[in-house]
């Protein structure tokens, strides 16, 4: 089965307060979109790549691949006003049976291993989505209180969110819902279990200026799996 990944970066970043969309933003000097693109050139030389961008930005985008060099191949496909129709408008692109793994391009730090548990359960089992353990104590507010949650029954939820196109194509024909933060919940919605593998804690969704500085820091440290969780499968 041909394996794609539909890279969402159709969102204008509104929370890092920059005039430049965050996925154009440089780490290291090179657009944090081409560190993602790369990641997962790397980890299939065969994956079928598709881009999703701001209609806005397309020709800056362009521009950016030649300032680059940049001749990863890859299609594009136009952002939609929320994350659901940008993931929509991509998968319109797919006419084939597929696994179809949905990134945000602002995580550019998926390790290798990370793309492997995910593609490789999606395959086997219809479905992966990462994870990490909740690594801080957590308390759900009330009408004027707080009260202490048991952490273990909580999981942090990444991207790439792995699935066989039969369930995501059929899932994404679904109305819109604002319950929908991710691709596992409305595969959910459509009444598919999910499957949770481990993620990398690296493997951040840059936001907030702050997590440029970390990802600044990931680099000149090497990028590397420092924190792999244990093999997970729920
Ligand atoms: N209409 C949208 C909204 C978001 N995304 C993409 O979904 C990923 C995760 O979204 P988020 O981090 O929330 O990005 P933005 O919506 O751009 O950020 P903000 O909420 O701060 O405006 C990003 O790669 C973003 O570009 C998208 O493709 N189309
Ligand atoms: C898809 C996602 O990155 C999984 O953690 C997340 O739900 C996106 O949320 P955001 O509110 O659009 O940042």
């Amino acid at each position: 089965m041909t394996n794609y990944a539909v890279i969402v970066a159709g969102g204008s970043g509104t929370r890092m307060g920059s005039s430049v969309p965050k996925q154009f933003l440089k780490i290291n000097d090179l657009p944090v979109l081409m560190h993602t693109i790369k990641t997962f050139q790397q980890f299939d030389t065969q994956m079928k790549l598709i881009l999703v961008l701001p209609e806005s930005q397309i020709d800056y985008w362009q521009q950016l691949c030649e300032e680059h060099q940049f001749d990863a191949k890859h299609q594009i496909a136009k952002g939609g006003s929320t994350r659901f129709e940008s993931v929509k408008n991509g998968l319109s692109l797919i006419t084939e049976t597929a696994l179809i793994g949905i990134h945000d391009g602002v995580r550019p730090f998926v390790s290798p291993n990370t793309l492997k548990r995910c593609y490789h359960h999606a395959q086997a089992l219809g479905n992966a989505i990462p994870v990490l353990d909740a690594f801080e104590s957590i308390r759900q507010l009330n009408d004027d209180c707080s009260k202490a949650i048991d952490r273990s029954s909580i999981k942090l939820v990444q991207t790439p969110q792995v699935f066989h196109s039969d369930q995501l194509m059929a899932a994404y024909n679904q109305d819109y819902d604002s319950l929908f933060t991710d691709d596992a919940s409305v595969v959910e919605a459509y009444g598919k279990t999910i499957h949770l593998v481990a993620g990398n804690r690296e493997n951040i969704k840059i936001t907030t200026p702050f997590d440029l500085v970390l990802a600044e820091a990931f680099i000149k440290a090497g990028f590397e799996e420092m924190e792999d969780e244990d093999e997970l499968e729920i």
